[in-house]
C-alpha cells in the first residue's frame, strides 16, 4: 500500500470510531481482518497515523476547523508529522486508493493555521470538562503538560534484579541501540521504530528468560519508591497483571513474602507465567473465591500495603490517547469512589508500624490528594512519610524536584520527569 492509501484507510478507521464508540485497538483490528491484503507494515503505518490524529485531536479541530476524520488524519500529517500543505497534497495523489485530492480551502488552512490564540485545552489537546482540573494541579503549565501528555510514549524496560543488572541486560539488547533510563537505576529505554512502534522485545531471548521486563519508567519509580525490602511481607492488593508486583519482588531479593491479589481474577492470570518467568519465589497468588474474604487471614500482618488503585489513568494518555476523548465525569466519579473502597479495604491489613503505599497513574487531585484527605479523615492513625526520605533510601535521589511541597506526595509527569504519569504517597500506621 503507497502512503495515501493508508492515510484513506486511517480515515475509515477514524469514521468507524466515530460512529460506534468504541475503544482504537478494536476499530484497528476489524479493519485488518476486513482488509486482509495489507501487511503487517501496512497495518502499523495506518495505526500510527490513527494514533497521531487522537492524540491532537482538538488542536487539529482548532486548526483546520473542522472535526470530520479526514481533518484529523490531514492534521496529523501535518501537525504531527511536519508535511507541508504540498507535501500533504502529493501524498493524497500518490495512489488511485488515496483519498481526494485536497481543496483550495484545506490547503489553505495547512498552510496558515495558528494555535496560539487557542485556549488551553486545544493547546493542550485534552478534554474541555478537564479544564479546571487540570488548571488545580498544573496553573499556567496546563496547555504544556496536556502537550506532553500528547507525544508518544518511549518504551521502557525494566532489568530484574533476580535475573542479571542493566550492564548485561544493555549488552543483550546492544542491537536494539537499548539506553539507561534517565531516572531509574533498573530502566532501559528502547528508540522506536520511524512508524512510532517499539521493535518486538517480547520475542527477545533478555524478556523470555526474564532478565528484562515492559515497564515504563514512572511505574518503576513508583515500585522502587514504596521500597519493599528483604525479609517484609508485603500485600500487592490491586496487582493487576503484576507489574508492580514482579518489581517489589525483585527489591525484596526473593526474601518475605509477597501477596498479590486483584478483585478481578481475569487481570491476575498472567501473573502466574510471569513470575515463574521472573525467577519469583516469594509469591503467593490469592485469587478471589466467590464472596470468601481470602486476605482474612493477612488482617494487621503486613509491612507494607500496596494500593496500585483502579484510576482514570489520565497519566497515559501517550499510550492510550483515544482514552481521553472518552473518559466521562460520571467514569471519575466512578474511580473515586472505588478508590476510596480499595483504601479502606487496606487499612485493616497494615500493622502498627507498616506503610500503605497509593499509586494512581491519574494527574487529578481528585484521585490523588483529594482521596488520601478524605482516608486520613476515616483513618485518622494513618500519617504522611516523608517522599524525600523515601526517595533517597531508593536511590532515586533525582527524583526529588518532582516531590510536592509539603513532601508528602510524588507527582511524575511526561513533562516533568519524561514518564507516564504517576501519583505516588506513603501513610505510615501509627497505631
Ligand atoms: C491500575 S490497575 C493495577 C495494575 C497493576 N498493579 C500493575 O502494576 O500491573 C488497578 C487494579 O485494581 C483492581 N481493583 C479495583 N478495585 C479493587 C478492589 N476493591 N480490590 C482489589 N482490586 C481492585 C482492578 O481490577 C485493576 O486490576
Amino acid at each position: 500500500m503507497r502512503p495515501g492509501a493508508h492515510a484513506a484507510a486511517a480515515i475509515e478507521v477514524l469514521a468507524d470510531l466515530e460512529a460506534r464508540r468504541r475503544p482504537v485497538a478494536d476499530a484497528l483490528k476489524d479493519w485488518g481482518l476486513s482488509h486482509r491484503f495489507a501487511g503487517s507494515k501496512d497495518r502499523a503505518s495506518i495505526a500510527s497515523l490513527v494514533y497521531d490524529a487522537l492524540r491532537r485531536r482538538s488542536s487539529i479541530v482548532w486548526r483546520l476547523g473542522a472535526e470530520t476524520p479526514r481533518a484529523l488524519v490531514l492534521g496529523a500529517l501535518a501537525f504531527t508529522r511536519g508535511l507541508d500543505a504540498d507535501k500533504v497534497a502529493a501524498l493524497f495523489a500518490d495512489s488511485p486508493h488515496a483519498p481526494d485530492a485536497l481543496s483550495a480551502s484545506e490547503i489553505q488552512a495547512l498552510s496558515n493555521s495558528k494555535i496560539d490564540d487557542a485556549p488551553e485545552w486545544v493547546r493542550g489537546d485534552y478534554p474541555e470538562w478537564l479544564d479546571e482540573k487540570f488548571a488545580r494541579v498544573f496553573g499556567a503549565e496546563r496547555a504544556f503538560e496536556g502537550e506532553a501528555l500528547a507525544e508518544r510514549a518511549p518504551l521502557d524496560l525494566r532489568v530484574n534484579a533476580l535475573k542479571g543488572d542493566r550492564a548485561e541486560a544493555l549488552k543483550e539488547l546492544s542491537h536494539l541501540h537499548a539506553a539507561p533510563t534517565p531516572l531509574s537505576p533498573v530502566g532501559i529505554r528502547i528508540p522506536l521504530l520511524a512508524d512510532g512502534r517499539g521493535p518486538p522485545v517480547q520475542s527477545e531471548p533478555a524478556f523470555l528468560h526474564g532478565l528484562v521486563e515492559v515497564q515504563d519508567e514512572g511505574s518503576q519509580i513508583a515500585a522502587l519508591v514504596a521500597g519493599a525490602a528483604p525479609g517484609e511481607q508485603v500485600i500487592d492488593l490491586c496487582a493487576g497483571g503484576g507489574g508492580k508486583t514482579l518489581a517489589l519482588s525483585a527489591g525484596m531479593a526473593n526474601k518475605g513474602q509477597i501477596f498479590a491479589y486483584d478483585r478481578d481474577i481475569r487481570r491476575l492470570a498472567p501473573l502466574h507465567e510471569r513470575a515463574q518467568r521472573a525467577g519469583v519465589r516469594n509469591l503467593q497468588i490469592r485469587s478471589p473465591r466467590g464472596k470468601e474474604d481470602v486476605l482474612g487471614d493477612l488482617s494487621g500482618h503486613a509491612d507494607m500495603v500496596l494500593v496500585d488503585a483502579p484510576c482514570t489513568g489520565t497519566g497515559t494518555w501517550r499510550r492510550n490517547p483515544d482514552a481521553k476523548w472518552r473518559l466521562r465525569p460520571n467514569a471519575l466519579e466512578a474511580r473515586m469512589a472505588e478508590q476510596d473502597a480499595v483504601l479502606d479495604q487496606a487499612a485493616p491489613l497494615v500493622k502498627a508500624g507498616g506503610r500503605l503505599v497509593y499509586i494512581t497513574c491519574s494527574l487529578l487531585a481528585d484521585e490523588n490528594t483529594d482521596r488520601l484527605a478524605a482516608f486520613r479523615e476515616r483513618h485518622p492513625g494513618f500519617v504522611p512519610s516523608d517522599m524525600h526520605e523515601a526517595m533517597g533510601q531508593a536511590g532515586l535521589a533525582a527524583c526529588e524536584s518532582h516531590a510536592a511541597k509539603d513532601g508528602n506526595s510524588l507527582l511524575l509527569t511526561p513533562r516533568r520527569s519524561g514518564t507516564d504519569g504517576f501519583f505516588v504517597a506513603i501513610l505510615k500506621r501509627q497505631s
